[in-house]
């Protein structure tokens, strides 16, 4: 029998640092994520950064967790609950850290008698320390635990058609009466080092836009192209004038460069040059959590307005948006009757 897995990255089990602290270690301990040698990784994850991020980390959570949990864990699984509704097929939800584990997801799956799993990482763009890390981990835990899965992966989703029309759909909602003078594409950052990792041509990706127009299989796996793209398609389908928007990158560690520019320098930048109302769309996620509405509908606001702007709008990610649940819904009826996936 077929069944889907859905995936999201996770959450710790409460905002103290008691349970973040490990949510922290599995998540940054990941070779995808911090992408060192284990020793070094060892010293800057556990010598370093968790000596003092799982306070910060628990205050930030404290100040957007609800009484159900996690916002990203409660919408994930409001998702999937209207997902189950569209569909015969048993439907799972794993997570790539912390405690609700794709392996308990895998296993919920198997008990209902699937043995064959569509894979569905709930991230529209590729990344290794996102889309990947769930396929490499859910491949382990199916040659350790479920030799006799077969599995199947739905790829990122960022050009997808019926994914950006909802998308788009959603953002126009959410515009109406808004008079913007900017609308900012803020996405997850990574560490520059990994575009070039995630190369298969090993020279394709400057980093810089310019081989973007060069069709290439780099583009398979380039996270900053996917999201260039993202925006472009969204933009084209919203009708904006190309001068009224911008993209950014969020959430970055003290260390390495990451992708530019980054999203608080932007936040600062624009009532200087006259941008006074912005709004912020955050597309690298599904479903809101930490990073949209902490550090972009909280910390943004505040950065946004210290430095002379006026109206500051955060757009809310897809959540369960029922247009949203139809199209997955779609997608995953569509691998049950013929084996075909979205393109
Ligand atoms: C869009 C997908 C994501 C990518 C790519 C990504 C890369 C990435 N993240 C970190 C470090 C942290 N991220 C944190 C939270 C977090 N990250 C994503 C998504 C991506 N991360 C989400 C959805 C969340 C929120 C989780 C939630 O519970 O709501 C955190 C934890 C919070 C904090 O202490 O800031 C860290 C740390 C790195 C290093 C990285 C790429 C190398
Ligand atoms: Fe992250």
């Amino acid at each position: 029998m077929k069944g889907v897995l859905l995936v999201n990255l996770g959450s710790p089990d409460s905002p103290t640092p008691k349970d973040v602290k490990p949510y922290l270690d599995e998540f940054l301990m990941d070779e995808r994520v911090i992408d060192v040698p284990n020793w070094l990784r060892n010293i800057i994850v556990r010598g370093i950064i968790l000596r003092t991020r799982p306070k910060k980390s628990a205050e930030a959570y404290k100040k957007i967790w609800w009484e159900e949990g996690s916002p990203l864990v409660v919408i994930s699984e409001r998702f999937t609950d209207k997902v189950k509704e569209h569909t015969k097929m048993p439907v799972a939800l794993g997570m790539r850290y912390g405690s609700m584990t794709i392996k308990n997801g895998l296993q919920e799956l198997k008990d209902k008698g699937v043995d064959e799993v569509l894979l569905v990482p709930l991230y529209p763009q590729y990344a290794m320390s996102s889309f990947e890390t769930v396929v490499v981990k859910t491949m382990e835990e199916k040659e350790q635990h479920f030799p006799e899965m077969k599995i199947t992966t739905l790829q990122a989703f960022y050009k997808n058609e019926d994914y950006l029309k909802v998308l788009s759909n959603s953002i126009a909602k959410s515009l109406e009466g808004f008079n913007y003078d900017h609308i900012l594409f803020s996405y997850h950052g990574i560490p520059e080092r990994h575009i070039k990792k995630s190369d298969p041509t090993k020279f394709h990706c400057k980093i810089d836009g310019s081989c973007c127009a060069t069709n290439s299989v780099a583009h398979n796996t380039c996270y900053r192209h996917q999201c260039y793209e993202t925006t472009k398609r969204v933009t084209a389908l919203l009708g904006i004038p190309e001068d009224k928007i911008s993209v950014s990158f969020q959430s970055r560690l003290p260390n390495d460069p990451w992708l530019k520019p980054y999203t608080d320098f932007e936040f600062e930048r624009f009532p200087k040059e006259g941008k006074k109302n912005l709004a912020v769309i955050t597309p690298a996620f599904v479903a809101d959590c930490l990073e949209t509405l902490e550090e972009i509908a909280m910390e943004g606001k505040e950065q946004f307005t210290e430095a002379g702007g006026v109206e500051y709008k955060h757009i809310p990610c897809l959540n369960t948006d029922e247009n949203w649940v139809a199209v997955m819904a779609d997608w995953v009826n569509n691998w049950e009757k013929d084996g075909s996936l979205p393109s």
